[in-house]
């Protein structure tokens, strides 16, 4: 019925996940996206591996590139430290207002600043915006051509410190060779691969995991 897919995810999440359940409404995504219409959430699967390097760096602060209906945002927001706050940017205002909704329904909001715009006009402004200096943490899922654009752009605006991770989904399927090239060969990184499968299909595909060195 809802006229966009993003809109017929956002009606399934709120007919059938639990209000101010993260867990239920992230099966509810998966399952409406596994059963009935593809989507490019992140998924279960990229989703466990985006968890646990979560977990891991215990992240104060989070930037997610590609904020699509929200499924990343609410897999990284609900693990997040209590006073950690995740900006996530988003192009197109029609997915950014599907992904309100649902970060609503889930009640995970107020942990998340949701920005519409090109990652390339927002990055630039997000230190003053935030009064913030660096991101602990970096989720990659936007456009491929934009990764290493943004990248660079992020370096530039010292946005990164010794230690900040970026994770990139689909650096093989669809794909970012120039992203992947650059993480592995540049010095200022300790680049780590996860091969893994496409959201919802038995397609290959992988996650870079890059550490900034400074
Ligand atoms: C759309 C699509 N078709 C076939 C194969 C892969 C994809 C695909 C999968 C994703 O996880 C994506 N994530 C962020 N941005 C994307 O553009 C994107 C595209
Ligand atoms: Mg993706």
């Amino acid at each position: 019925s809802g006229q966009s897919r993003p809109m017929r995810i956002l009606q399934f999440v709120q007919s059938a996940a639990a209000p101010g359940d993260a867990n239920s409404a992230i099966c509810a995504v998966d399952s409406y996206c596994a059963n009935v219409e593809w989507a490019m959430n992140v998924g279960d699967k990229k989703g466990q591996i985006l968890d646990a390097v979560v977990l891991a760096v215990r992240p104060r602060w989070v930037l997610e590139l590609g904020t699509y209906c929200g499924y990343s945002t609410m897999r990284i927001a609900r693990l997040l430290p209590p006073g950690a706050r995740l900006v996530t940017l988003e192009m197109n205002q029609h997915y950014a207002q599907v992904a309100k909704q649902i970060l609503g329904h889930a009640g995970l909001d107020t942990q998340v600043d949701l920005l519409v715009g090109a990652s390339s006009a927002l990055i630039p402004q997000l230190k003053k915006k935030f009064e913030m200096e660096t991101f602990d943490l970096i989720f990659i899922d936007h456009w491929k051509a934009s990764y290493l654009p943004d990248a660079r752009l992020l370096e530039e605006c010292g946005l990164l410190a010794p230690g900040t991770v970026l994770l990139a989904d689909n650096v093989t399927c669809p794909g970012a060779p120039d992203y992947l090239q650059y993480v592995r060969n540049s010095p200022r990184y300790r680049s780590e691969y996860f091969p893994c499968q496409l959201e919802y299909l038995q397609v290959e595909d992988g996650m870079e995991k890059s550490v900034f060195l400074g």
